[in-house]
């Protein structure tokens, strides 16, 4: 593991001291952060596959690979907000790495199709789900902040609410392996480039071809077929074959001459697992640590949450590197104002800006272009800003450590449009020596930061004209961060209202006909549990509360869409749920994002950094 190659090489180093009449206490070895680094980043071993992440030690099944998981970003109805883009000039590169927000319970936001970016540890690894060895859970709702109220917080509507996605390795892990999440079927299903990919049963069907092919070539107990002949074979059948489009087929290497030889030790799955293993000198001699940053609740208050050093950082270290998806044109991020009549409630250009979607604030990008830059890598996003505190500063990624392609620097906004790949990446290096725990700022700019003043300024006003709309609010957050108070039944709310009219109640689905929780609850354990099993939210109505053994359990009815109609739905009663089978969540285009006063403003790359290729907006915004 690293850590024993830490440990090794240190030692051979106070050898030489001790050897040299020096006493190992008195003189500090310089220090390597990158020898305690758990995760890294550097070139995949699927060929073409650009960037990968690797175990920089052993990790054990069920570890955590982070301690507070990524930022997770809600993109709202992208499609009908952005409709006057055509579809054939509609080359959204986030549409790559973005996930399905019903599973990430997250499609209440929007009225239509709401896509997840999930920028951190699933984003920057790659998909083999043959042996995928990292499970990602799914994100929670920032309840750390229930506190903040939008009557008294500006910061409040410029940050997503949603982050803290854990990985967890799904199984044993040893050092120097690629981590590779599950995309899910679906994603290379729909990919036709992706189509010979193994899918999850397809390397267990390729060993058992293997085998099958054993035995043809055992012509009786004693004889096997001369190896050249059996070699011939196997080249007609597997290695020659244009079987188009068999994932089983394409489970083997057909460029690999002596995977024949070796099957015969090894199944197909070990194979694998042993090929997109590195050795740790060669990850560090590629790669980046992706570990030095990790998240908690930034000190700023209004900031949300914030990255801080996970070791000490000298002067000089490359904190992190920052792969970026572009956006060529930024007005793709505009919302426009909802119809008011139609049901469908869908966004209407002639009504008017509404804002832009919350992604805006995470991308990085420059007064005189309308690119965008979008990072994604773990914990890159959470870093927050600070003209006068700010430890590191933005380069230009090194092209050896990743998918930098330096040349697109000089090439036209509309040539990088027709990269379907993320291809570019920034680092970010540490101005000066960073202690473990020190909050990590960046310097976003003259303009963020002006932005941000003359934010403050007239958000003032705003809460000042419509005072009580603000100080009546009640989010969904902050119902749901009140663990103990009874809830109130469908029937107490007949009598009066008890919930405010941008909250809905939800059910958690993974409740419906299964009583797995029940041990969780007797141990305590239920958020445990629903960490790692959560499914989507479904409409819920409660029917009745009573207190069984001291603890207040519900009857609901969760409502699940008949799946042989959508328009039709299934009610499931279910009795004696625990308070956690109970979720609020706010209605559609009420959440803090959408407040028209939020603060909505990109990061801006330093001019002296921003290719004159890009410049394609004469003079500045605002
Ligand atoms: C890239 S995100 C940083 C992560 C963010 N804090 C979060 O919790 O997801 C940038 C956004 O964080 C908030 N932010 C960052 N620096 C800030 C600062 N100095 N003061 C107030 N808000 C800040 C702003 O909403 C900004 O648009």
């Amino acid at each position: 593991s690293s850590i024993e190659y830490a440990a090794s090489t240190r030692s051979l180093a106070q050898d030489a001291l001790i050897e040299a009449g020096i006493s190992e206490e008195t003189v500090p070895l310089p220090s390597n952060p990158n020898s305690e680094c758990g995760i890294w980043l550097a070139p995949s071993t699927i060929p073409g596959a650009g960037l990968g992440m690797y175990a920089g030690r052993d990790f054990r099944k069920g570890d955590l690979l982070q301690e507070y998981g990524d930022v997770v970003i809600p993109i709202i109805d992208i499609e009908s907000h952005a409709r006057e883009y055509s579809p054939e000039k509609w080359n959204f590169l986030w549409d790559e790495y973005t996930w399905d927000a019903e599973s990430l319970q997250m499609d209440h936001e929007g009225y239509g199709h709401v896509n997840v970016a999930s920028p951190g540890f699933g984003a920057a690894a790659n998909s083999f789900l043959g042996i995928f060895n990292v499970e990602e859970y799914s994100p929670v709702p920032y309840d750390e902040t229930a506190s903040l109220h939008r009557s008294k917080d500006p910061g409040l509507g410029g940050f997503s609410m949603y982050g803290n996605r854990l990985s967890v390795a799904k199984r044993d892990i040893s050092a120097g392996q690629e981590f590779f999440v599950s995309y899910g079927e679906n994603w290379f299903e729909t990919r036709p480039q992706m189509k010979t990919v193994p899918l999850f049963k397809d390397l267990k069907k390729a060993n058992q071809l293997f085998r099958s092919f054993r035995k043809l070539i055992q012509v009786d107990k004693q004889q096997v077929l001369p190896e050249d002949v059996a070699k011939e074979l196997w080249d007609v059948f597997i290695r020659n074959n244009k079987f188009d489009g068999s994932r089983i087929l394409g489970a083997f290497h057909h460029d690999d001459p002596d995977e024949l030889e070796t099957l015969k030790k090894m199944s197909l799955q070990s194979l694998r697992r042993l090929q997109s293993t590195r050795s740790l000198e060669w990850i560090e001699e590629h790669g980046t640590c992706g570990d030095h940053l990790k998240a908690g609740p930034s000190e700023l208050a209004q900031a949300g949450r914030g990255a801080f050093a996970s070791r000490f950082l000298p002067a000089d270290t490359v904190v992190a590197h920052v792969p970026l998806i572009h956006i060529s044109d930024r007005g793709r991020l505009n919302m426009y104002q909802l119809e008011t009549r139609s049901k469908q409630r869908r966004p209407s250009r002639s009504k008017g800006l509404l804002g832009q979607q919350i992604l805006m604030n995470y991308c990085y990008g420059h007064g005189e272009s309308t690119l965008l830059l979008c990072p994604y890598g773990p914990m890159v996003n959470y870093i927050n800003h600070n003209a006068t505190k700010a430890n590191v500063k933005l380069r230009w990624a090194d092209p050896q450590r990743g998918n930098h392609m330096p040349e697109l620097l000089e090439r036209s906004i509309e040539e990088l449009d027709t990269n379907a790949t993320a291809k570019l990446a920034f680092e970010l290096v540490a101005l000066r020596d960073i202690q473990s725990g020190e909050e990590i700022y960046l310097d976003y700019g003259e303009e963020w930061e002006q932005a941000w003043q003359e934010h403050l300024v007239k958000w003032q006003q705003h809460v000042e004209d419509h005072r009580d709309d603000f100080a009546n609010y009640t989010s969904a957050r902050q119902l749901n961060a009140d663990k103990r108070s009874r809830l109130y039944t469908e029937f107490d709310q007949i009598e009066s209202p008890r919930y405010p009219a941008n909250v809905e109640v939800k059910c958690e689905k993974v409740f419906l006909d299964n009583d797995d929780w029940e041990v969780f609850a007797a141990n305590n354990t239920i958020d445990d549990y629903l960490r790692s099993h959560r499914d989507e939210l479904l409409p819920c109505e409660i029917m009745r509360v009573e207190r069984i053994e001291g603890q207040l359990r519900y009857t609901v009815v969760m409502k699940e869409p008949d799946p042989d109609d959508d328009s039709l739905l299934i009610n499931h009663l279910e009795e004696h749920l625990p308070r956690q089978a109970i979720r609020f969540v706010d209605k559609p285009y009420t959440s803090d994002i959408f407040l028209t006063n939020a603060f909505r403003h990109d990061i801006r790359i330093p001019d002296e950094m921003f290719p004159q290729a890009w410049r394609n907006v004469i003079q500045t915004e605002q």
